[in-house]
């Protein structure tokens, strides 16, 4: 294969200290009265999406599908293959994720809407995506970074500590996604990678949306739905609208369980629950929570993501000034 590789240089952002609208919290307060969600100033403006000429254009240099060699495969998603692979002349590492057009359009939609936001993105806790190939066949491949310790899922959590400290950095990324009117709409344990240096990044932006403006609803139902807050169900009970924000924070809380049990919180008879019984569970059951032996810092922040009305929930700028991710203590 000769195919160009569009090495483009992603636009940088300015990481700003504002976020989305939600104003932060004095630290520790129980999360009954979170103060209240105003929306004080517009959030950042994202620079417009390169064109893909603009891209090629900005290329900062070329090279071919050719230059990768594949070294193993890293795993699978729903719509391709990710490959380690090296390039020949540099002999640097990147993971290749290979997307199968197929001309599904579900797949495409998402392969377009991870190219976009891939394109906006530049944060340390946020795997950076090098290029992006679009080739003939329909296909698309994402030269990303490397993650050399796989995923979440496949880490032990030793220590509360530990915990604490990729919580901080999946906040840090959150708020920079959120900060820059990104929701990513499915955060769990498989897409949060990570690295040797125990470096903690969001990826997987195929089902993420960039929000025009701050009071646009989001699509409910996409995204994993085993880590979907009520609000994507039923948003007229459990805080007036779903706005994607708050399903973030959700869907950290069940991964922070999840992490730290050891299986998906919802389990029945040690097996995920059907469609419909998990959405029982979400909109009529209790949320999860810790058992014995957490802390009342750990309990007290999870019970802080998985309030179940979304106004209560407090939002990712709130919870990087909770003790349990705040607190030097570690
Ligand atoms: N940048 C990376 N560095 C190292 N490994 C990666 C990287 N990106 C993905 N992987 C590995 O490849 C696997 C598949 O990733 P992919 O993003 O395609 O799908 P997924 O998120 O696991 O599933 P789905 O697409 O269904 O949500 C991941 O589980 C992970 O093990």
């Amino acid at each position: 294969m000769h195919l160009r590789i569009f090495v483009h240089r992603i636009p940088r952002l300015s990481l700003s200290k504002t976020f989305h609208g939600r104003r932060a919290a004095a630290p520790p307060a129980r999360p009954q009265a979170p103060p209240p969600r105003r929306r004080l100033r517009p959030p950042p403006t994202l620079p417009p999406p390169l064109p893909p000429a603009a891209v090629a254009a900005a290329a900062a240099g070329t090279a071919t599908l050719a230059d990768l060699e594949k070294l193993q495969v890293l795993g699978h998603g729903s719509g391709g293959t990710v490959y380690k692979v090296r390039h020949r002349r540099t002999s640097a590492i990147y993971a290749l994720k290979l997307i199968h057009g197929d001309c599904d359009p579900t797949v495409r939609r998402q392969v377009l809407r991870e190219m976009d936001i891939l394109r906006r993105t530049d944060s340390p806790f946020v795997v950076k995506c090098h290029a992006i190939i679009p080739q003939a066949s329909g296909d698309t491949a994402f030269v990303l970074e490397f993650m050399d310790a796989g995923t979440l899922t496949s880490i032990p959590i030793a220590s509360e500590s530990a915990l604490s400290r990729i919580t901080r950095q999946v906040l840090h990324g959150l708020s920079y996604l959120h900060s820059h009117k990104i929701v990513h709409r499915d955060i769990k344990p498989s897409n949060l990678l990570v690295n040797s240096r125990m470096e903690v990044k969001i990826a997987d932006f195929g089902v993420s949306k960039v929000m025009c403006r701050t009071l646009d609803p989001c699509d409910s139902y996409v995204g994993t739905c085993a880590y979907m807050s009520p609000e994507r169900f039923d948003p007229d009970r459990y805080g007036g609208r779903y706005d994607g924000y708050a399903g973030d924070v959700w869907s950290l809380g069940l991964t922070l369980v999840e992490l730290w049990v050891g299986h998906f919180p919802y389990l029945v008879d040690g097996e995920r629950p059907d469609w419909a019984s998990l959405m029982c569970k979400i909109c009529f059951g209790d949320p999860p929570s810790l058992p014995d032996g957490a802390s009342d810092d750990f309990r007290d922040f999870v019970a802080c993501c998985l309030q179940k009305d979304s106004n209560k929930r407090w939002t990712v700028d709130q919870l990087l000034a909770h003790p349990f991710v705040s607190r030097d203590r570690w």
